[in-house]
């Protein structure tokens, strides 16, 4: 799978974020870095397009994600910094079956690949529990187990271990070094990017360095000395 970014811009509020992202991620794991406000979270929302480029574009598998927003979105699932923004459902068993919906199968299809899902991902004890009582790494749990239900071939992951603490951090961090899908992880729990094949760090709006994690992790404490 190719993340291919061509030239990428983008402005919020008619202020520039992006300028001139080019980079092509085939990468299993890519990390990517940089201080608060450098657009790390606008990068990664530009490959399902929750952002539209202002000049250039992001291809994904061949796939222009301006022209295909939706098929885009099939291939990339999207995983926030905060879990329990992107659970919509009153019960695990219900948003995970939420999250199956507009696929075209039928309600016993659903129903066996979320129990799948709830045994595969530890839920299944939590499976009629109200979402909103889940822990923290519960919830990130449950965010990434609905991703993965609609079986995606690209997780992009926006800071999803911010929340947990050290034990859910770790089992976290497993979770994503397990993925059989490619992953694009944001981040700046620098310990998640030893699993990780290239980092890139954006600061201010561009790629300051794209390489070897351990020579840009250095490169980044450097620049935050
Ligand atoms: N919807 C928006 N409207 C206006 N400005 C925005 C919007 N989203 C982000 N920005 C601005 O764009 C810049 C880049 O933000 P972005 O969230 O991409 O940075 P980041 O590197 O992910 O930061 P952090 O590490 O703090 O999450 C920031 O200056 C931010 O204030």
């Amino acid at each position: 799978m190719t993340i291919r970014f061509e030239d990428v811009h983008l402005e919020h509020a008619g202020r520039p974020v992006l300028r001139g992202i080019s980079a092509d991620l085939t990468e299993h794991r890519i990390g990517i870095i940089g201080e608060n406000g450098s657009g790390k979270s606008s990068l990664a929302r530009t490959i399902n397009h929750l952002h539209a480029p202002s000049r250039g574009r992001v291809v994904v598998d061949g796939v222009v994600a301006a022209q295909d927003p939706k098929g885009v979105r099939r291939k990339v699932g999207f995983l926030f910094p905060d879990a329990a923004a992107q659970i919509v459902m009153p019960t695990v068993r219900e948003d995970l079956d939420f999250s199956l919906r507009g696929l075209g199968l039928s309600r016993d299809e659903r129903a066996a690949r979320v129990e799948a899902s709830m045994a595969e991902q530890g839920l299944s004890a939590h499976a009629d529990h109200p979402c909103h009582l889940l822990s923290s790494g519960q919830q990130q749990q449950l965010a990434l187990a609905a991703v993965l239900l609609r079986e995606p071939d690209v997780v992009v992951a926006d800071e999803p271990t911010t929340l947990l603490d050290l034990r859910n951090l770790r089992a976290a961090r497993r979770r994503f070094a397990e993925l059989r899908q490619q992953l694009v992880l944001v981040t700046h729990h620098l310990e998640l990017l030893e699993d990780v094949d290239r980092v890139l760090l954006v600061a201010d709006g561009r790629i300051a360095a794209d390489g070897e994690p351990a020579e840009v992790v250095a490169r980044y404490r450097r620049m935050m000395a």
